[in-house]
Protein backbone atom coordinates (compact mmCIF):
# COMPACT_ATOMS: atom_id res chain seq x y z
CA UNK A 1 0.00 0.00 0.00
CA UNK A 2 0.91 3.69 -0.74
CA UNK A 3 1.86 5.59 2.24
CA UNK A 4 2.76 9.05 3.28
CA UNK A 5 6.13 10.13 4.08
CA UNK A 6 6.35 11.12 6.92
CA UNK A 7 2.64 10.10 8.67
CA UNK A 8 3.13 7.50 11.36
CA UNK A 9 -0.53 5.68 12.19
CA UNK A 10 -0.71 3.73 15.38
CA UNK A 11 -4.05 1.73 14.99
CA UNK A 12 -5.33 0.80 18.96
CA UNK A 13 -3.19 3.67 20.40
CA UNK A 14 -6.11 4.34 23.36
CA UNK A 15 -8.78 1.85 24.90
CA UNK A 16 -12.19 2.05 24.78
CA UNK A 17 -12.34 3.03 27.95
CA UNK A 18 -9.71 5.22 27.43
CA UNK A 19 -10.91 7.14 24.84
CA UNK A 20 -14.79 7.42 26.64
CA UNK A 21 -12.85 9.03 29.49
CA UNK A 22 -11.82 11.79 27.04
CA UNK A 23 -14.99 12.82 25.82
CA UNK A 24 -16.70 13.07 28.53
CA UNK A 25 -14.10 15.18 29.93
CA UNK A 26 -13.97 17.16 26.78
CA UNK A 27 -18.08 17.26 26.64
CA UNK A 28 -17.91 19.20 29.78
CA UNK A 29 -15.52 21.78 28.57
CA UNK A 30 -16.65 24.42 26.88
CA UNK A 31 -16.98 24.63 22.98
CA UNK A 32 -15.89 27.78 20.65
CA UNK A 33 -18.27 27.83 18.00
CA UNK A 34 -16.01 30.47 15.64
CA UNK A 35 -15.68 27.88 13.50
CA UNK A 36 -18.67 25.44 11.07
CA UNK A 37 -17.27 22.88 13.28
CA UNK A 38 -17.42 23.25 17.01
CA UNK A 39 -13.42 23.31 18.87
CA UNK A 40 -11.46 24.04 21.93
CA UNK A 41 -8.35 25.48 22.26
CA UNK A 42 -5.79 24.96 24.91
CA UNK A 43 -2.16 25.90 25.89
CA UNK A 44 -2.41 28.36 23.40
CA UNK A 45 -4.77 29.85 20.93
CA UNK A 46 -4.84 29.60 17.12
CA UNK A 47 -5.64 32.67 15.36
CA UNK A 48 -7.63 30.76 11.94
CA UNK A 49 -7.72 34.54 10.51
CA UNK A 50 -4.39 35.43 11.18
CA UNK A 51 -3.06 32.27 10.76
CA UNK A 52 -0.79 33.05 14.02
CA UNK A 53 -0.96 31.86 17.56
CA UNK A 54 -2.23 34.66 19.74
CA UNK A 55 0.36 36.47 21.70
CA UNK A 56 -0.74 40.08 21.33
CA UNK A 57 -2.92 40.01 24.61
CA UNK A 58 -5.87 41.41 22.17
CA UNK A 59 -7.90 38.19 22.24
CA UNK A 60 -9.11 35.90 25.55
CA UNK A 61 -6.56 34.10 27.33
CA UNK A 62 -6.93 30.39 26.65
CA UNK A 63 -6.82 27.40 29.05
CA UNK A 64 -3.92 25.63 29.94
CA UNK A 65 -3.48 22.07 28.84
CA UNK A 66 -5.90 20.37 31.56
CA UNK A 67 -5.44 17.78 34.05
CA UNK A 68 -7.11 15.31 31.76
CA UNK A 69 -4.88 15.74 28.84
CA UNK A 70 -1.73 15.51 30.58
CA UNK A 71 -1.09 11.41 30.98
CA UNK A 72 -1.36 11.70 26.97
CA UNK A 73 0.99 14.69 26.40
CA UNK A 74 3.65 12.72 28.73
CA UNK A 75 2.94 9.03 26.90
CA UNK A 76 3.76 10.59 23.54
CA UNK A 77 6.71 12.45 24.91
CA UNK A 78 7.88 9.24 26.65
CA UNK A 79 7.02 7.24 23.77
CA UNK A 80 9.20 9.18 21.58
CA UNK A 81 6.49 10.69 18.77
CA UNK A 82 6.88 14.26 19.83
CA UNK A 83 10.34 16.57 19.42
CA UNK A 84 9.65 17.60 23.17
CA UNK A 85 6.31 18.24 25.37
CA UNK A 86 3.18 19.43 23.20
CA UNK A 87 2.09 22.95 24.75
CA UNK A 88 -0.85 23.37 22.75
CA UNK A 89 -3.63 21.21 21.87
CA UNK A 90 -6.53 21.95 20.08
CA UNK A 91 -10.18 19.58 19.86
CA UNK A 92 -12.24 19.16 16.70
CA UNK A 93 -15.63 18.08 16.61
CA UNK A 94 -16.74 16.79 13.36
CA UNK A 95 -20.56 16.04 12.86
CA UNK A 96 -21.25 13.90 9.79
CA UNK A 97 -21.06 16.58 6.67
CA UNK A 98 -18.67 18.39 8.43
CA UNK A 99 -14.96 18.42 7.68
CA UNK A 100 -11.41 20.18 7.57
CA UNK A 101 -10.29 22.29 4.40
CA UNK A 102 -6.75 21.36 2.75
CA UNK A 103 -3.93 22.58 4.88
CA UNK A 104 -0.22 22.49 6.24
CA UNK A 105 -0.57 23.27 10.26
CA UNK A 106 0.93 26.61 10.56
CA UNK A 107 4.81 26.72 9.97
CA UNK A 108 6.25 29.60 11.64
CA UNK A 109 3.75 28.34 14.63
CA UNK A 110 4.38 24.92 15.22
CA UNK A 111 7.54 22.72 15.78
CA UNK A 112 8.12 19.66 13.44
CA UNK A 113 5.51 17.08 14.82
CA UNK A 114 2.04 17.27 14.79
CA UNK A 115 -0.56 14.37 16.11
CA UNK A 116 -3.86 13.60 15.92
CA UNK A 117 -5.68 11.08 18.20
CA UNK A 118 -9.37 10.31 16.93
CA UNK A 119 -12.13 9.68 18.92
CA UNK A 120 -15.96 7.60 18.49
CA UNK A 121 -15.61 7.82 14.89
CA UNK A 122 -13.40 7.01 11.91
CA UNK A 123 -12.80 8.91 9.01
CA UNK A 124 -10.69 9.32 5.78
CA UNK A 125 -8.14 11.92 6.15
CA UNK A 126 -6.45 12.82 2.63
CA UNK A 127 -3.10 13.45 2.11
CA UNK A 128 -2.29 15.96 -1.21
CA UNK A 129 1.66 15.78 -2.34
CA UNK A 130 3.49 19.59 -2.84
CA UNK A 131 2.09 19.11 -6.57
CA UNK A 132 -1.21 18.38 -5.32
CA UNK A 133 -1.05 15.13 -7.98
CA UNK A 134 -0.96 12.66 -5.68
CA UNK A 135 -3.72 12.36 -3.14
CA UNK A 136 -3.36 9.60 -0.45
CA UNK A 137 -6.07 8.77 1.97
CA UNK A 138 -5.52 7.66 5.12
CA UNK A 139 -8.35 6.19 7.49
CA UNK A 140 -8.22 6.93 10.92
CA UNK A 141 -9.75 4.71 13.06
CA UNK A 142 -10.83 5.75 16.36
CA UNK A 143 -8.40 5.25 19.35
CA UNK A 144 -5.71 5.75 16.48
CA UNK A 145 -2.93 8.37 17.02
CA UNK A 146 -2.09 9.99 13.34
CA UNK A 147 1.76 11.21 13.45
CA UNK A 148 3.16 13.82 11.09
CA UNK A 149 6.66 14.63 10.43
CA UNK A 150 8.68 15.52 7.93
CA UNK A 151 7.07 15.94 4.52
CA UNK A 152 3.82 14.98 6.37
CA UNK A 153 4.15 18.27 8.29
CA UNK A 154 6.25 20.54 5.85
CA UNK A 155 5.11 20.03 2.30
CA UNK A 156 1.83 17.41 1.85
CA UNK A 157 -1.74 19.11 2.73
CA UNK A 158 -3.96 17.20 4.59
CA UNK A 159 -7.54 17.49 4.61
CA UNK A 160 -11.16 15.77 5.72
CA UNK A 161 -13.68 16.12 3.14
CA UNK A 162 -16.94 17.98 4.38
CA UNK A 163 -19.71 14.83 3.67
CA UNK A 164 -22.01 12.16 5.18
CA UNK A 165 -19.34 8.90 4.65
CA UNK A 166 -15.53 7.72 2.88
CA UNK A 167 -15.58 5.32 0.52
CA UNK A 168 -14.92 1.84 1.52
CA UNK A 169 -13.49 -1.44 -0.52
CA UNK A 170 -17.16 -2.37 -0.13
CA UNK A 171 -19.03 0.48 -0.73
CA UNK A 172 -19.69 3.55 1.52
CA UNK A 173 -18.49 4.01 5.25
CA UNK A 174 -21.07 6.40 6.98
CA UNK A 175 -19.31 8.65 9.84
CA UNK A 176 -20.71 9.63 13.21
CA UNK A 177 -19.76 12.13 15.40
CA UNK A 178 -15.95 12.11 15.58
CA UNK A 179 -13.50 14.41 17.94
CA UNK A 180 -10.63 14.54 17.43
CA UNK A 181 -7.51 15.91 19.96
CA UNK A 182 -4.31 17.43 18.31
CA UNK A 183 -1.62 18.46 19.80
CA UNK A 184 1.52 20.72 18.84
CA UNK A 185 4.80 22.55 20.01
CA UNK A 186 4.82 26.19 20.08
CA UNK A 187 8.07 27.52 18.57
CA UNK A 188 9.78 29.91 20.40
CA UNK A 189 9.02 33.29 18.71
CA UNK A 190 5.49 32.52 19.02
CA UNK A 191 5.23 32.23 22.52
CA UNK A 192 3.71 35.49 24.28
CA UNK A 193 6.70 35.72 26.73
CA UNK A 194 9.42 35.80 23.77
CA UNK A 195 7.46 38.18 21.91
CA UNK A 196 7.29 41.28 24.24
CA UNK A 197 11.11 40.87 25.39
CA UNK A 198 11.51 40.85 21.32
CA UNK A 199 9.64 43.95 21.54
O1 LIG B 1 -9.14 16.27 13.05
C1 LIG B 1 -7.99 15.93 12.79
O2 LIG B 1 -7.58 14.79 12.96
C2 LIG B 1 -7.01 16.91 12.22
C3 LIG B 1 -7.30 18.33 12.53
C4 LIG B 1 -6.28 19.23 11.90
O3 LIG B 1 -5.76 18.98 10.86
C5 LIG B 1 -5.87 20.44 12.61
O4 LIG B 1 -6.44 20.77 13.66
O5 LIG B 1 -4.93 21.09 12.14
FE1 LIG C 1 -3.96 20.11 10.57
Amino acid sequence: MISVPGVRYVPGWLDAAEQGRLVARIDAAAWSGELRRRVQHYGHRYDYGRRGVSSDGRSAPVPPIPGWARPLVARLDEEGHMDRRADQMIVNEYLPGQGISAHVDCVPCFGPVVVSVSLLSAVTMDFTDPDGTTRIPVRLEPGSLCVMTGPARYAWRHAIAARKSDPGPHGRLPRSRRVSITLRTVLPHSRPAESVTRG
